[in-house]
C-alpha cells in the first residue's frame, strides 16, 4: 500500500504519525511511505532518518494527500486539509467528531474512509489508541494546573502541595479513566489533597486500593461536586463517555460559588468539555478567564511533549497500521474487533451514530 504522512498542521502540533522505526517496518513489508519534509522535525525525527529508514521525502502535503491510499496522521484535519482528502482514501487518525459537526460533514463530502483513533476499543472496553495521550495528557494536567495557580499566572497563588505547616492545594479530579488517574497520581506526588470522582463503582474500587493515601476517591454526582466548589484550588476534568460528547458536570453559574483564581484544566475539551465554560485552546494562547476563574482548554496537550508523546503514540498505533497497509480496510476491520469499533465514516456514510455532535 502507498501510506502518506503530512506535517501536523494545527497550532503548535509538533507530533508526527509515524516514527522512522516505523516507516522502516512498513517498507520491509513491501509498502511505499511519502513523508512530508520536516514533518518528523518536531519529534525529533529529520528527513534524513526517515529516507534511511525506506521512505520518500515530498515537498508538499498537497503531494502527500494525493499519492497515498492511506494517511496517517495525528489531530483531525484542519479546514485546508480538507479539499486534500480523496474518495476511497483511508485516513487514520484521532477526528473527535462529536466535538465538530463541521469536521464530520467535511469528512462526509470527502468520502474517504475515516477510521479514529480515540474509537479504536479492545473487547475489555479500553481504548488502545487513545489511551497513550491520555496518559500524557494527566501527567500534563497536573504540570499546567501547578502552573496556572501561580499568582502571575492569574490563579490563587497557591503551591499544590503546600510546605511544613501549610496546608496543600485541593485537587478535584472528574473522571477516574486513564487521564484521572495519572492525574491523581501526579497531583498526589506533589503533596497536594486529591479528590478523584467517577460513577463507576468499581472503577472508584480499584482506584482506592492503588493510589496513595492523600487520595481521596467519591462518588460523582452533581451534588458531591458542589460540595467541593468553595475550597477547590484545581479542578481537572478528565470524563468521556466513548465516542461521544462530554457531559457538562460544572455549569457556568458554578464559577461563581468558586474562589477567584481558582484552575480549570479540561482535558475532556477534544470531546466538547465536561466543564460548560471551556471552550477549546490552543498552545499559543492556552487559557482564558471568565468570572475570575482561569479556564485551561488546549485539546492537544500532547502536542507540547512530542518527544516523549510521538514515541507513544505511534508504538501503539503502528501494528493497526500494519494491519490496514497489509489487509486493505475492509479485510483488516473483518479480522481485527478492535479496529472495527474505529471505524467511523465510509465513502460519505456515518457508521457510529455516537459521533453527532
Ligand atoms: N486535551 C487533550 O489533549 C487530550 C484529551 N483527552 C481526552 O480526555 C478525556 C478522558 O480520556 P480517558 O481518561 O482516556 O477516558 P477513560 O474512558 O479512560 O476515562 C473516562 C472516565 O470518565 C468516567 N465518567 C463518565 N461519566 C462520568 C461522570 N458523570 N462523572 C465522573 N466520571 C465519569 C468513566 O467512568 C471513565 O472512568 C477524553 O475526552 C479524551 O479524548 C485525552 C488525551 C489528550
Ligand atoms: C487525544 C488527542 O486528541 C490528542 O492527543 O491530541
Ligand atoms: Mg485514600
Amino acid at each position: 500500500m502507498i501510506i502518506g504522512v503530512p506535517k501536523e498542521i494545527k497550532v503548535q502540533e509538533y507530533r508526527v504519525g509515524l516514527t522512522p522505526a516505523g516507516v522502516h517496518s512498513l517498507v520491509g513489508n513491501g509498502h511505499s511511505v511519502y513523508v512530508e519534509t520536516q514533518a518528523g522535525v518536531g519529534s525529533g525525527f529529520s528527513d534524513d532518518a526517515y529516507e534511511m529508514a525506506g521512505a520518500k521525502i515530498l515537498d508538499s502535503a498537497a503531494k502527500v494527500y494525493a499519492i497515498a491510499e492511506m494517511i496517517v496522521k495525528v489531530k483531525e484535519p484542519q479546514n485546508i486539509e480538507f479539499p486534500l482528502i480523496k474518495e476511497n482514501q483511508i485516513v487514520f487518525t484521532y477526528f473527535h467528531f462529536a466535538a465538530s459537526r463541521e469536521l464530520t460533514e467535511a469528512m462526509l463530502a470527502s468520502k474517504a474512509i475515516c477510521i479514529t483513533y480515540e474509537t479504536v476499543e479492545n473487547d475489555d472496553k479500553s481504548l488502545p489508541l487513545l489511551t497513550p495521550m491520555s496518559e500524557v495528557a494527566g501527567r500534563m494536567a497536573v504540570q499546567v494546573g501547578a502552573y496556572y495557580l501561580g499568582k502571575p499566572q492569574g490563579g490563587k497563588g497557591k503551591l499544590l502541595g503546600g510546605v511544613p505547616g501549610v496546608k496543600p492545594a485541593n485537587v478535584l479530579i472528574l473522571g477516574g479513566g486513564v487521564v484521572g488517574t495519572q492525574a491523581a497520581k501526579m497531583a498526589a506526588g506533589l503533596g497536594a489533597n486529591v479528590t478523584i470522582m467517577d460513577t463507576n463503582l468499581s472503577r472508584l474500587r480499584f482506584l482506592e486500593d492503588t493510589l496513595p493515601p492523600n487520595v481521596d476517591t467519591q462518588f460523582s454526582t452533581s451534588y458531591a461536586i458542589q460540595e467541593h466548589l468553595a475550597k477547590v484550588d484545581l479542578i481537572i476534568g478528565a470524563v468521556l463517555l466513548h465516542g461521544a460528547k462530554a457531559p457538562h458536570l460544572i455549569k457556568k453559574e458554578d464559577l461563581l460559588r468558586m474562589e477567584k483564581g481558582t484552575v480549570l484544566v479540561d482535558v475532556a475539551v477534544d470531546q466538547g468539555g465536561c466543564i460548560e465554560t471551556c471552550k477549546p485552546t490552543t498552545h499559543e494562547n492556552p487559557i482564558f478567564e471568565i468570572d475570575g476563574i482561569v479556564h485551561y482548554c488546549v485539546a492537544n496537550m500532547p502536542g507540547a511533549v512530542p518527544q516523549t508523546s510521538t514515541l507513544a503514540l505511534t508504538q501503539a498505533t503502528l501494528p493497526y497500521v500494519q494491519l490496514l497497509a497489509n489487509l486493505g480496510w475492509e479485510e483488516a476491520c473483518k479480522q481485527n474487533n478492535s479496529l472495527s469499533k474505529g471505524l467511523s465514516l465510509s465513502k460519505g456514510e456515518l457508521l457510529d451514530v455516537r459521533l453527532i455532535g
